[in-house]
Formats: structure tokens, C-alpha cells, sequence
């Protein structure tokens, strides 16, 4: 489907790589055009695709309002993915095409082949391109050190091109991050929860899922970035690492799952992050008592897990696991960019002289 955007659309700055030198600030002088400029040029009009072009095969799960299917596009036979949405608002719609339209192309960033209406009950479906995933359950045991490295590396590629462009994904996690490991392919999906970050907006903080929500999200602080994203990056890293997925496993509730990143990161970094943020903790948070001290990330390794255990990956972790992300995401994100492609790079050069 062609998008037809009015020629005004505030247009993003292109992406420059982010290894290069890139100006770090160009996340802070993009966000000068508020979201909602930005928002009000893309009411755009669609024009839909045909459903009937593509054969819907086996349900393959449900998006965060949708549901999903394995499909065949008629016209070349080619595989793809097709994700019935719910007749949710429009406006929902609309935004999930116009930031996957603005992320096209970019680094892992799943493609939008179609959006097709069915002419019956008018509810919308995306096209994606097709990949051949395998269950992070069943992927994540299979990893080695080098593997884990590779593939947080480009989950995090995905996410500083999206924060460049100043969007927030806001529901990382294994489920939204397709892996086809025979062809070491990662594609970060469902961009249903997305938003244009808007440094003067109070964002809902009921997005995401529970075991990947960071501090912020849990204590229901409007005024989050795009950092939200790296706690669930570093969640992730942490689970595959110690092969403990999810890693924060809360048991019913946001105070419950914060409860258990203050059995890990210390309960004295929490209160102070609070304090520093004037929080107030809702009145659900009164019964927690008791004082937890911050764990070494140490205390996590198993001889099953050892062999994924090192100190720079420990160290991202600990980068990427604050209860306060309040320095500068993009600048985050160039330094473990660079920490882990220095590393790879190592790493091969390590290789190289072995075989010698
Ligand atoms: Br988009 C997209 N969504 C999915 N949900 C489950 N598997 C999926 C795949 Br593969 C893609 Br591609």
C-alpha cells in the first residue's frame, strides 16, 4: 500500500550511523519538534492493499491487539506474516503504520510489506515480512557467550535507530524480538506500543509487559524516555546470560515485580531514585517492609551458566539495570554500542591469532 503524506510532514533527520561520530545530541535537537507536530501530519489516508492476495496458513500468536498468522502472498509465493488487528481506535492503527513507515529500512527493524483492509468487516491487517523464528524458550539455552553479544548487539542497533528518529518502542521483550538463528537474523517486531518521544509529554505508563517494565514504568513516572527500553534490554541480556527467563519474575502486581528488582539492585538505590524523582510510592507500596541489600551480579553465576559469564558482559548489565536512566539514552546506547562491537571485534582478532 502506498501511504500518500502530505508534502509538509515534519521530516525526521536522517539517521546518521551511530558509530560514526555522530552528533550525540541529535536525539535532544529532534525531539525540539514536538510528537504532536509531528503526529497531527501523518492523519494520512491509506490506500489498502487486497487481503485476498494473501492465504492465511497457521496461527503463530497474538500481538499486543492483534492477532497473528503465518500467511503466502499470491502473487509471488513468498512467506509472510499477517497480523489481524482488533477494530481497536483508528488512531492506534494509524500510529503502528506511520512509525513502522518511518522506521522502514532500518537496522533489524521488521518490514512492512502491506496494509490490507477486509472488505467485509473492514478491520485493517499488516503484512510483515516472514521469519523464521524459534521460541526464545527453546533458543536462549542453545546460545553461546559470542551468540548473546551478537544478538543483544543488533536488538540494540534496531533501538538506536528507532530512538534516533525519536521513537520509544516500549514493549521489549523475547516474544517481540524474532530470531532465525540458521541465518542469524534478528528482527525487533509489534510496534503496537510505540510512541514519538515528546520531552514536554506525560506518557501512560501501563505499557509494556510486567516482567520487562522498568522502575519508572512501575511507579507510574509520566515523564519517561526512551531509557525505558534499555531496562528491557537489560533484562533480557540478564535472562540469557544467567539462563533465567524472565530474569525479574514478579508475581501478580507492579509492586510485586518492583519488589523484586529491589531484592536484586538493593532497596537504598530505590529510595533514592524516589526521592530524587519526588515519587510518591502509592499507598500499595506501604506493607513494603524490610531492606534489601544490592546483589553482586556474581551471586547469579551457576556452573551451568558460567560459560555465558564475563566481565564485560556483566558490566552492560549493570549499565543497563538502573533503577535512573536520566543520562542521555543515545549517549548510552554509542558508548555499549561501541563497548560491544570493540569486544566482537576482539573477539575475532582473538580467533584469528588462535588458528595461527
Ligand atoms: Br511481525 C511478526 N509477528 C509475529 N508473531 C509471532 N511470530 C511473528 C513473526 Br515471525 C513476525 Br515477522
Amino acid at each position: 500500500a502506498v501511504v500518500h503524506e502530505p508534502a509538509s510532514a515534519a521530516t525526521a533527520p536522517n539517521y546518521t550511523d551511530i558509530t560514526a561520530n555522530s552528533s550525540v545530541n541529535s536525539v535532544a535537537q529532534f525531539t525540539r519538534n514536538t510528537s504532536q507536530e509531528r503526529w497531527n501530519h501523518s492523519i494520512f489516508d491509506i490506500s489498502w492493499g487486497k487481503l485476498e492476495n494473501y492465504q492465511m496458513l497457521d496461527k503463530l500468536g497474538d500481538g499486543s491487539y492483534s492477532e497473528v498468522f503465518l500467511g503466502i502472498n499470491k502473487l509471488d509465493n513468498e512467506s509472510c506474516v499477517v497480523k489481524i488487528l482488533q477494530p481497536v481506535a483508528m488512531r492506534r492503527v494509524k500510529r503502528e503504520i506511520k512509525i513502522l513507515q518511518e522506521l522502514s529500512g532500518g537496522p533489524n527493524i521488521v518490514s512492512l510489506i502491506d496494509v490490507v483492509r477486509d472488505n467485509r468487516n473492514k478491520t485493517p491487517s499488516l503484512v510483515f515480512e516472514y521469519v523464521n523464528n524459534t521460541n526464545h524458550k527453546t533458543l536462549y539455552p542453545q546460545l553461546n557467550d559470542f551468540d548473546v553479544r551478537y544478538y543483544i548487539l543488533n536488538l540494540l542497533k534496531a533501538l538506536s535507530f528507532s530512538h534516533s528518529k525519536g521513537i520509544m518502542h516500549r514493549d521489549i521483550k523475547p516474544y517481540n524480538v524474532m530470531i532465525d538463528h540458521h541465518n542469524r537474523k534478528l528482527r525487533l517486531i509489534d510496534w503496537g506500543l510505540a510512541d514519538f518521544y515528546d520531552e514536554n509529554r506525560a506518557y501512560g505508563t501501563g505499557v509494556g509487559s510486567r516482567y520487562w517494565r522498568a522502575p519508572e514504568l512501575l511507579v507510574g513516572y509520566d515523564g519517561y524516555d526512551y531509557s525505558a527500553d534499555l531496562w528491557s534490554v537489560g533484562c533480557m541480556l540478564a535472562g540469557m546470560v544467567f539462563q533465567r527467563e524472565p530474569f525479574f519474575r514478579g508475581k501478580h502486581d507492579d509492586v510485586d515485580q518492583l519488589l523484586t528488582i529491589a531484592r536484586v539492585l538493593g532497596t537504598e538505590g530505590l529510595f533514592k531514585y524516589l526521592h530524587e524523582y519526588d515519587i510518591e510510592l502509592d499507598e500499595a507500596f506501604d506493607h513494603v517492609k524490610g531492606w534489601y541489600q544490592t546483589e553482586r551480579w556474581a551471586s547469579f553465576v551457576t556452573p551451568q551458566n558460567r560459560h555465558l559469564v564475563s566481565e564485560d558482559v556483566i558490566d552492560l548489565i549493570g549499565k543497563l539495570l538502573r533503577y535512573n536512566h536520566k543520562v542521555s539514552a543515545s549517549t548510552k546506547q554509542v558508548v555499549i554500542e561501541h563497548t560491544i562491537q570493540v569486544d566482537l571485534t576482539r573477539k575475532r582478532i582473538d580467533r584469528r591469532l588462535r588458528k595461527l
